[in-house]
């Protein structure tokens, strides 16, 4: 799995435009992964929306997980699932969900990091890297460095999360980061296709051309 560009989905930050809308912009934009992430929507609307996502994420040859519902995204085919230091412990996930079922696991310390990789975690989302004010209880940022000291105790791929934006994202690559997981600095922008083409650039090591 190519962790590069890792797009959040959040229809909060982005009024009328919806979760499918987001995740097509991002794709056309060449975002490597989509994340479904909604804490207000049932598993009837979530399951649709899902199922969409998936064959969005399918046309583009893109990875896609499910934040929290460990259901919708077995349910809809997903690649894996996205779960918190307070969700079901991986070792159970995995007996429902055999690799190459992908379960990613947030992380905000090496000792958290060093756990959800001995416990069979297939990469850590590691954050807030940044200050972010998209999500309220994510803690203080623990900055770039947290990145170079769990890349250096751990293997499983790293994805940084929390207050990415196109100026912060070299150093956090730099750090050991193997992509970046982003929501307000792509869904926030008037253009939701050319904010994740810049990042993908960038990424690439390529000038941007937008
Ligand atoms: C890639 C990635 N990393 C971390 C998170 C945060 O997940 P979690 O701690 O479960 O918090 P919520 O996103 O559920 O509020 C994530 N979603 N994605
Ligand atoms: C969903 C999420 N998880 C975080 C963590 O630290 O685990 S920070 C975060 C929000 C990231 O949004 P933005 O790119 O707008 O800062
Ligand atoms: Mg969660």
């Amino acid at each position: 799995m190519d962790y590069g560009l890792y797009i959040v989905t959040d229809e909060i930050l982005a009024p009328g435009c919806s979760h499918i809308q987001i995740a097509r912009e991002s794709l056309a934009g060449g975002a490597n992964i989509i994340q479904l992430r909604d804490k207000r929507r049932g598993g009837a609307e979530l399951y649709i929306i899902a199922k969409e996502i998936r064959s969005l994420c399918n046309e583009y040859s893109a990875g896609f997980i499910v934040n929290d519902r460990l259901d919708i995204a077995l349910l809809t085919g997903a690649d894996g699932v996205h779960l918190g230091q307070d969700d079901i412990p991986v070792s159970a996930v995995r007996t429902l969900a055999p690799r190459p079922f992908i379960i990613g696991i947030s992380v905000g310390s090496v000792e958290e990091a060093i756990l959800a990789e001995k416990g069979g975690a297939d990469y850590l989302g590691v954050g807030p890297v940044y200050p972010t004010e998209t999500k309220k209880d994510a803690g203080p940022a623990v900055g770039p460095s947290l990145i170079r000291k769990i890349r250096e105790k751990t293997k499983i791929p790293i994805v940084a999360i929390g207050g990415i934006n196109l100026s912060n994202t070299r150093d956090v690559i730099d750090a050991g980061a193997d992509g970046i997981a982003v929501i307000s600095a792509v869904i926030c922008s008037p253009d939701i296709k050319i904010a994740s083409r810049k990042f993908v650039q960038l990424l690439s090591g390529k000038p941007s051309v937008v």
